[in-house]
């Protein structure tokens, strides 16, 4: 390679790179995996190994992570948050610790602490007098972003330490979330529609840089602290002690997870250990981090540009391997999303054999171009399920099959509909054995049929003894169907009779409510309810009929189109016609009140879907009132792109922030 091919392949990565940190470290939406990243990377370095002028200061090789989000204050670090220098294998530690004693002009063996290397968030809080005065992320290394407010959430964030304790001090930790609620956690947003998480540390950079605390406040987060910044008023000798200290003051510390090595081979005994302790582990891991445990000896080998000279991250080697694709499968969730897996010819990733994998979503499928019979590379990151990280297009042989999403349920055969804003397809059917429980949970609920004593555990006995297969045959229930239930007395039995009898006769906004049909709120249903005396008449309503209504927009028709094209759906329908469900017709209400009535709202910032006015206008229709400024009255605030001092102002006094995104969640709710 000549100089001219050096600097162009030079520059070609280096905007790679930049492009993933961007997306790994703002976005939280990397579109590679770790490993092909440091790939680029050590190539990059090598680069500049033998081309010196190559790493100007804005080379990634000179970079921690990528500049803060401007949604956020910016903090800026008292001393620089590193990054720690990788060894991809034993050998590469060696030098590594030839290094160290190199520079420290000695032939005794140093005395290392190994700890593991959570794969999380780095994140830095600031105690003054014990209190906690300021938190922030990592950032660009320099400056990060203020999350103070969002890390006072996580319960494992002492808000003050205990004493004794220093003036001043800078705690660095990881700020992670464990693989069983990880996997909860991505269950749920899946079937909400919403995008999985890759990862956990996805999930964790995601959920501590949320513009509203409370958002934060739901995720399961927590802490391990590892490191200090400055530190006033307190001499400590050892990483060791560090850790011990950072106990005392009432910091969570992993440092059951620690161990004291003397010499490369103790370390490297500790890195096979704890490469065999890795699948037993609660969280994810990606290595172990092998310190110089005496801080004297720390500072005297200070630093490089992006990284310490003391520390040094011995990375796991990818779970990776490759198989063959078998099929295609579809999976209804809960709330009726369909999502696809993979079903592979088994293969045994690092010691656990997998025959799945999540596929996320179909835009995931188009995105991969991953066939039936395709050969693709697996890789365990953060679950027991792997991801598909990349098809081998050149194994290709031609037999190999796309797949189109289903436009019927697995479950029940009813049609499907992947409505606008979501990233997964959903079952329609009204009584799909997937979906059956909280279709049937939503159609008794208060705001729906507001079938009183039809709570989830009755619902749950009478699907298991099969005495509903769908919200028809809640109307066929007997006083002797309902006796044998547990914890059902006469008197309960009779009085739920009593409230699903009453509930023939509730307004028609309420039924079309209770049905289910995607995007239809109450507030819609109401609307369509004005505009229909019937159902039957609203099942017949040409698309343009609909469309000319002021609000309904084709998100709406397209739901209720697919609703209605269920030959199921119209059965059950006519069932609970005959059954005696009478939905009354509507009258026009008078339009002052509303859910919002009384209700303060300020938008700041540049919202994405919404014109400003747009929103305001959604607000007024609620009954709420738009204001232009914050104040002590205000609400909510909802906060877009770049919000500025309207956002700061509202957090001060504490007031509610929301995202566009969640604003408009809410009006649909509400509607
Ligand atoms: N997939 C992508 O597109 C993409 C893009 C950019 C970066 N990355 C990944 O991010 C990494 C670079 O990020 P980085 O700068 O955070 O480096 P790093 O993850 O290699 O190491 C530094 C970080 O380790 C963490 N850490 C965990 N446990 C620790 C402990 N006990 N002591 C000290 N630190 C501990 C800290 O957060 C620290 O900031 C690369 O390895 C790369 O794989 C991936
Ligand atoms: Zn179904």
């Amino acid at each position: 390679m000549d100089a001219t091919e050096a600097r162009r392949r030079h520059r070609q990565l280096a905007d790679e790179l930049h492009r993933h940190s961007h997306l790994y470290h703002v976005l939280d939406r990397p579109e590679i995996s770790d490993a092909e990243y440091d790939r680029m990377f050590r190539e990059l370095l090598a680069l500049e190994k033998e081309w010196p002028e190559l790493a100007t200061p804005d080379s990634p090789s000179r970079r921690v992570g990528a500049p803060p989000l401007a949604s956020f204050r910016q903090v800026r670090h008292a001393e620089p948050m590193l990054s720690l220098e990788n060894a991809l294998d034993e050998e590469e530690f060696i030098e590594f610790d030839a290094r160290v004693r190199r520079a420290l002009g000695s032939d005794e063996p140093v005395t290392y602490l190994c700890e593991m290397k959570l794969d999380g968030v780095a994140v830095e809080l600031t105690y003054q007098d014990g209190v906690l005065a300021v938190g922030s992320t990592r950032g660009d290394g320099t400056v990060g972003e203020e999350i103070t407010d969002n890390l006072r959430t996580i319960g494992s964030v002492p808000l003050r330490l205990n004493r004794p304790c220093p003036e001043l001090v800078d705690v660095r930790g990881e700020v992670y979330i464990e693989l069983e609620d990880f996997r909860r956690f991505n269950r749920r947003r899946e079937e909400e529609g919403e995008a999985a998480f890759a990862n956990p540390r996805n999930a964790a950079a995601g959920s501590l840089r949320q513009l509203d605390p409370r958002q934060t406040a739901k995720r399961p987060l927590r802490i391990f602290c590892y490191g200090v910044g400055r530190l006033v008023g307190e001499e400590i000798a050892s990483q060791q002690q560090l850790l011990e200290r950072f106990r005392q003051w009432g910091l969570r510390t992993n440092v059951a997870g620690t161990r004291l090595a003397r010499g490369a081979d103790e370390v490297i005994a500790c890195y096979r250990e704890l490469l065999e302790q890795r699948e037993q582990l609660p969280f994810e891991i990606d290595g172990m981090v092998v310190k110089v445990n005496d801080r004297a000896l720390q500072r005297q080998l200070g630093a490089k540009s992006r990284t310490p000279r003391w520390a040094i991250a011995m990375k796991f080697p990818p779970r990776q391997a490759t198989t063959t694709v078998e099929e295609i499968r579809v999976q209804v969730g809960r709330t009726g999303a369909l999502t696809p897996v993979a079903v592979l010819k088994p293969v045994e990733v690092s010691g656990v054999t997998v025959s799945r994998a999540s596929l996320h979503n179909w835009d995931e499928i188009a995105r991969l171009d991953i066939r039936v019979g395709d050969t693709v590379v697996v890789e365990r990151a953060g679950d027991v399920i792997p991801d598909v990280v990349k098809v081998l297009t050149d194994r290709r042989t031609g037999s190999e099959r796309l797949v189109d999403p289903p436009d019927s349920c697995p479950a029940c055969g009813s049609p499907v509909a992947r409505l606008q804003d979501e990233v997964v397809p959903r079952c329609q059917g009204l009584a799909c054995p997937a979906r059956l429980k909280e279709a049937i949970r939503h159609f008794a609920s208060r705001q729906a049929m507001d079938i009183d004593g039809l709570g989830e555990r009755t619902i749950d006995q009478l699907l298991n003894k099969g005495l509903v297969a769908s919200v028809a045959d809640l109307y066929r229930l007997t006083r002797d169907d309902l006796l044998p239930l547990e914890r059902m007395g006469e008197k309960s039995a009779d009085k739920l009779l009593r409230a699903i009898d009453i509930s023939r006769k509730r307004p028609l906004d309420r039924f079309l409510f209770a049905l289910g049909i995607r995007h239809v709120g109450s507030h819609l249903a109401r609307l369509l309810a004005r505009h229909f005396p019937t159902l039957e008449a609203l099942a017949a309503a040409a698309e343009e009929t609909l469309l000319a209504i002021h609000e309904i927009g084709p998100r709406v028709t397209e739901s209720l189109r697919a609703f209605f094209a269920s030959p199921r759906n119209r059965e059950i329908l006519e069932q609970l016609r005959q059954l005696g469900v009478e939905p009354q017709p509507v009258e026009e209400v008078a339009a002052d009140a509303g859910p919002l009535a009384g209700k303060i709202y300020v938008f700041t910032g540049s919202l994405e879907k919404l014109k400003r006015r747009e929103a305001q206008q959604m607000v007024e229709r609620l009954g709420g009132k738009a204001a232009g400024s914050v104040s002590r009255r205000t609400d909510t605030v909802v906060a877009g792109q770049d919000a500025g001092s309207k956002l700061e102002k509202a957090l001060q006094l504490g007031i509610e922030i929301i995202s566009e995104a969640e604003f408009l969640q809410r009006i649909e709710e509400l509607e």
